[in-house]
């Protein structure tokens, strides 16, 4: 886990506990609430965006790619504070033109997430981008789809690491940020 600072905490501490959401025994974690406080958001955004620079701070990735649909709300911001472009990972049938597919099973239900097969350029250096990291199979799917499209995973930067699920052993040698575990 990353040392958050002072603005950072405080920011993950707007993440609230929705017990039996979706469905019952799953406590869900809503970040609404730091989504909507400009300050917490931008302190996120900077520390996710961390995750695909180098040691100079410089970055270190060709494009952020960011899963649907929470990770479309920090991956953008994250592609927007590296420089580089943003690729969406949509659920089944939501991209227009050929794409890649995988199917993979949640924390509460399955499914099956796209990529444009032009989206990224062989040899092309990407950093996943998501709100949490559960099982690990949206992660996993994604690293695959990345691959499927000859891109190399840098790492993924998620805010939030459910700790009590296998997500890194699934995830497997992709290095794995997470600001907050819980
Ligand atoms: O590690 P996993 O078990 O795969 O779970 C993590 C995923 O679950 C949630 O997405 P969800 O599919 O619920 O979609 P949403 O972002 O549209 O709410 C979350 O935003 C992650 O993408
Ligand atoms: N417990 C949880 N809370 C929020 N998002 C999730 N995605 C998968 N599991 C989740």
């Amino acid at each position: 886990m990353t040392d958050p600072g002072p603005g950072l905490e405080a920011a993950l501490a707007l993440i609230a506990d929705v017990p039996d959401f979706p469905e019952p025994g799953i406590l869900f974690k809503d970040i609404t609430p730091l989504l909507a406080d400009h300050s917490a958001l931008q302190a996120v955004v900077a520390a996710i965006a961390a995750a695909g620079r180098g040691a100079d701070g410089r970055p270190v990735v060709d494009k952020v790619l960011g899963m649907e649909s929470r990770g479309f709300i920090l991956g953008a911001p994250a592609a927007l504070a590296l420089g580089v472009g943003f690729v969406p990972v949509r659920k089944a049938g939501k991209l227009p033109r050929a794409t890649y597919a995988v199917s993979y099973a949640l924390e509460y239900g399955e499914a099956t997430l796209e990529v444009h097969q032009d989206a990224l350029r062989p040899g092309d250096r990407v950093l996943l981008v998501d709100d949490v990291l559960a099982t690990g199979g949206t992660v996993k799917a994604t690293v695959e789809l990345a691959e499927k499209c000859g891109a190399e995973v840098h790492g993924v930067a998620v805010l939030m690491e459910l700790g009590f699920l296998p997500g890194r052993e699934t995830v497997g040698a992709v290095p794995v940020t997470a600001l907050l575990t819980v």
